[in-house]
C-alpha cells in the first residue's frame, strides 16, 4: 500500500532528520510508530500524508511514486488518507457535528445524503450527546474523539494518528485503541504514532521504531 525506499528528509539547511528510511505498510495492516521525542515521528506522518516531500529517496503510495504526481493527483491521493493531528485542529465556530461533516461539505456533497452517516459515526465514537456543542466546551478526550471521527468520515484507506492518546486517561486510551483496532478489522490500514509503552503493550502489532534517523520494523513475533 505504501513503500518508502531510502527516504531522507532535512528541514532547510538543517541536519537530516530521517536517513535511508525504508519500510512497507501492507494493506490492512496495523502498526505503532514509536521512538524518542524528536526522533521524527510527526515528520514521518507528514511524509505519509504527502504534505512534506522527501529530500531524497522514493515514496510509493497506492502504487504511485509520489514525486511524479501532479498537484491535483496529489490532492486526490491525499483524500484516501485520514489524519488525526496532535493538536486536533477543530474549528471552534462550528459544532461537533459540523466539524465532522466538514470534509464531506468541502467535497460538495449534499447534507441530506451524509447526515445520517455523520450522526452514526458520532455515536460510534461516543459523542452522540455532544454533537450540537462547540469544540471549546468539549473535554480533551471528547476533542480527541471528534478529531478521530473527522478523519474517519471520508472512509480513508489509510489512517494516521499522531499521539492520539496523549491527552486522555488510561481508560479512554484503551477505548480509543479498541476503536482503531475495530477500524483496522473493517479494512483500513492504521499507523499510530506514540511513545506510550503501556498502550503498545495492550495490542501485539507491528512497530516501526524510529531512532537516529532510521526506522527498524519489529514484527510482533520478534519481541513477544
Ligand atoms: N518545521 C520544522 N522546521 C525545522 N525543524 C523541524 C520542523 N519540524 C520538526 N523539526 C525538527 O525535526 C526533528 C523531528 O521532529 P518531529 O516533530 O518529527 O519529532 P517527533 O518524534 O514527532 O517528536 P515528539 O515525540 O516530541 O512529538 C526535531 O529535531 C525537530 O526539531
Amino acid at each position: 500500500m505504501v513503500r518508502f525506499e531510502n527516504v531522507g528528509l532535512r528541514y532547510g539547511m538543517g541536519p537530516e532528520v530521517l536517513r535511508d528510511v525504508s519500510f512497507d505498510l501492507p494493506a490492512n495492516s496495523f502498526q505503532f510508530l514509536t521512538g524518542p521525542s524528536g526522533a521524527g515521528k510527526t515528520t514521518l506522518l507528514r511524509l505519509l500524508f504527502l504534505t512534506l516531500k522527501p529530500t531524497r529517496g522514493l515514496i510509493h503510495t497506492f502504487d504511485q511514486e509520489v514525486s511524479t504526481l501532479s498537484k491535483h493527483a496529489l490532492a486526490e491521493t491525499r483524500r484516501r488518507i485520514g489524519i488525526v493531528f496532535q493538536d486536533f485542529r477543530l474549528l471552534d465556530h462550528l459544532t461537533t457535528y459540523e466539524n465532522i461533516a466538514l470534509p464531506l461539505r468541502v467535497q460538495g456533497q449534499d447534507e441530506a445524503r451524509y447526515r445520517a452517516e455523520v450522526v452514526e459515526l458520532l455515536h460510534w465514537v461516543g459523542l452522540g450527546e455532544r454533537m450540537h456543542v462547540l469544540p471549546p466546551v468539549l473535554s480533551g478526550g471528547e476533542k480527541q474523539r471528534a478529531a478521530i471521527a473527522r478523519a474517519l468520515i471520508v472512509r480513508p484507506e489509510l489512517l494516521l494518528a499522531d499521539e492520539p492518546t496523549g491527552n486522555v486517561d488510561p481508560a479512554l486510551a484503551r477505548r480509543l485503541l479498541r476503536l482503531f483496532i475495530e477500524l483496522n478489522r473493517s479494512g483500513t490500514s492504521v499507523v499510530i504514532a506514540t511513545h506510550d509503552e503501556s498502550l503498545m503493550e495492550l495490542f501485539p502489532a507491528r512497530r516501526l521504531r524510529l531512532e537516529d534517523g532510521h526506522v527498524t520494523v519489529q514484527e510482533p513475533a520478534s519481541w513477544s
